[in-house]
């Protein structure tokens, strides 16, 4: 049965770009998809409950139904939010107007919750709040063009430069650089003049969350938020429950996510929590194509053939490279922090590609500096163009450090970047650090562009065959013993030795784990 779930030909185009059939199929289904389709959520979820009863269903079938079932399940933590009731958010307010809060502000004042955004200095608010007014500007036009008065449809934004301005606000999201010193700083200020019971969120990408609650004074409203780039766009909020958080703080921050229109995916604390972490291999190997003798452009068709959205470069510049870069400063793995005589292209032993830095050090920050591992029409520009600069320095550093040169095929590209990034889901699934492969394949298909009609990560494994992604991953992993990420996952070996079981089934394989969820 075939069943395809965007409600018209242009929304389909763009869900299942790459994938031939079930484009035309879409047309003729339609009048069964659009019924149970408008009849609402509760119909939907009968009919995909019904499908998944049947064993494994397609690809675009299942990643609908995790995306309306995510967090459903039963966390092993003692307590269930989704049992709890979620605190109202009448005010919130933004601290950092950078790429990211700019996007969450924007996203605030279109879910009609109005907004306090806050800077450290008169110049970054004022080009924050250019920025800000600028995607506001856009989402009216938008409304004015669907026949809706802005005014009433906006909430209302105030930039401000005073800490005092939060006083009301009952839930603040921080989204100030990954630095876990200035982090903490500012939750030391947030706890003392935000009201006792306001909830505290942190926009990290990957800092740990029970860190910076431990300098406020009630911990248990401390939570991650974590939206993606851009983030008045990208649909996928994790919410990065830590070690004190209340249920009453998970399921207003989980339902603060519905009422942005986003789809929130509860995970546990861990570096880099699920997203990144699964990305961190996957750009490891994107970058180690580039030292072997691919160029950005190369490795991003790949993937962009395979259905991503964008390719990993093209996405670096897009998220800012120095979101990865001020981590790995935060790790000791980038800067100053790294001991001295430590081989370029070596940390603690493992292979290091140190590309990225490098771009970083020269300025090269992506879209937001006009340049990364493209060039655009101007800052802030998004046509990504190869650039001559970028060709010549990866010459160069090829040379001075004499790396062998590998031809690397599509198929190749795709191996090592997708079967790195999955072979990490195991391990997310091993410390239970997500509740189910369907909560990363969520993940995957709302924040990171993944090709929703190939299922997710964990799915498109499944469909791939476990045994040959084992065995690709250990070829790899024999022949390159310093990138330990490509060392197939336990519970990977495990699934392949007992018959690769439907993905429904794998949550049962996993054992008791010592779940951070
Ligand atoms: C340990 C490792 C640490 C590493 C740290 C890395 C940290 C990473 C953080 C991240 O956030 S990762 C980034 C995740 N994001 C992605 O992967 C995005 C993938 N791209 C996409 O999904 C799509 O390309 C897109 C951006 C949604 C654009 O969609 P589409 O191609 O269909 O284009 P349009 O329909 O024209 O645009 C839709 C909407 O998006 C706006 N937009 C388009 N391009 C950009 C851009 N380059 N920058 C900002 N915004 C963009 C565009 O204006 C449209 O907006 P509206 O008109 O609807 O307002």
């Amino acid at each position: 049965m075939d069943i395809f779930l965007e409600t018209t030909m242009e929304k389909a185009k763009k869900q299942y770009r790459g994938a031939q059939a079930p484009i035309a199929c879409i047309e003729a289904v339609k009048g069964a998809v659009q019924k149970p389709y408008q009849q609402g959520i509760e119909k939907e979820r009968q009919l995909f409950q019904s499908l998944w009863a049947t064993g494994q269903p397609q690809a675009q079938q299942y990643a609908f139904f995790s995306e309306r079932n995510v967090g459903k399940w039963t966390h092993p933590s003692g307590g269930r939010w989704d049992t709890v009731a979620p605190k109202p958010v009448h005010t919130a307010a933004v601290i950092g107007l950078g790429t990211m809060g700019r996007g969450i502000v924007t996203s605030l004042a279109k879910a009609h919750i109005p907004v306090v955004a806050l800077e450290q200095d008169a110049q970054q608010l004022e080009i924050g709040k250019k920025a800000v007014n600028g995607l506001l500007e856009r989402e009216a036009e938008k409304l004015i063009k669907q026949g809706l008065a802005p005014g009433s449809t906006l909430a209302s934004v105030r930039f401000t430069l005073d800490f005092a301005d939060l006083r009301d606000a009952d839930l603040v999201i921080e989204a100030v650089y990954e630095n876990m010193e200035l982090k903490k700083e500012i939750f030391r200020k947030l706890t003392s003049v935000c009201k006792p019971d306001a909830f505290l969120c942190t926009n990290t990408s990957g800092l740990n969350i029970d860190e910076i609650a431990s300098v406020t004074k009630n911990p248990h409203l401390v939570i991650g938020t974590h939206f993606f780039s851009p983030a008045n766009i990208m649909k996928l909020l994790e919410v990065v429950r830590g070690h004190h958080t209340s249920l009453t703080t998970i399921a207003t921050a989980m339902n603060l996510g519905k009422t942005l229109g986003k789809v929130s995916v509860l995970v546990g604390n861990c570096p880099s929590f699920v997203g990144n972490r699964l990305l961190s291999p996957y750009l490891d190997q994107a970058s180690y194509l580039l030292e072997e003798g691919c160029y950005p452009e190369d490795v991003d068709k790949a993937l962009e053939d395979f259905g991503f959205a964008m390719g990993p470069f093209r996405m670096m510049d897009l998220a800012g490279l120095d979101i990865g870069w001020r981590s790995r400063m935060e790790r000791g793995l980038a800067g100053n922090k790294v001991p001295l005589g430590t081989p370029a292209r070596q940390r603690e032993g493992k292979r290091y590609c140190p590309l990225a830095d490098l771009l970083c050090e020269n300025g090269r920050l992506g879209q937001k500096t006009g340049k990364g591992w493209y060039q655009y029409e101007k800052l802030g520009g998004r046509i990504a163009q190869p650039d001559p600069w970028v060709k010549d320095f990866l010459q160069k550093y090829r040379n001075t450090h004499q790396i062998k040169q590998r031809p690397a095929t599509p198929e190749m590209i795709l191996e090592c970047c997708l079967y790195a990034l999955v072979n990490e889901g195991f391990h997310v699934l091993e410390d239970g650090i997500a509740s189910g492969p369907e909560d990363i394949d969520v993940i995957y298909n709302n924040g990171y562009g993944w090709p929703k009609y190939r299922g997710g990560p964990m799915y498109y494994a499944s469909t791939v065959g476990l045994t040959k992604v084992l065995d690709v991953l250990d070829k790899y992993y024999k022949e390159n013993p310093d990138v330990p990420s490509m060392k197939p996952a336990f519970l990977l070996k495990k699934l392949a030795m007992v018959g690769e079981p439907p993905l429904k089934e794998w949550r049962t394989q996993v054992g008791n784990p010592d779940s951070k969820l």
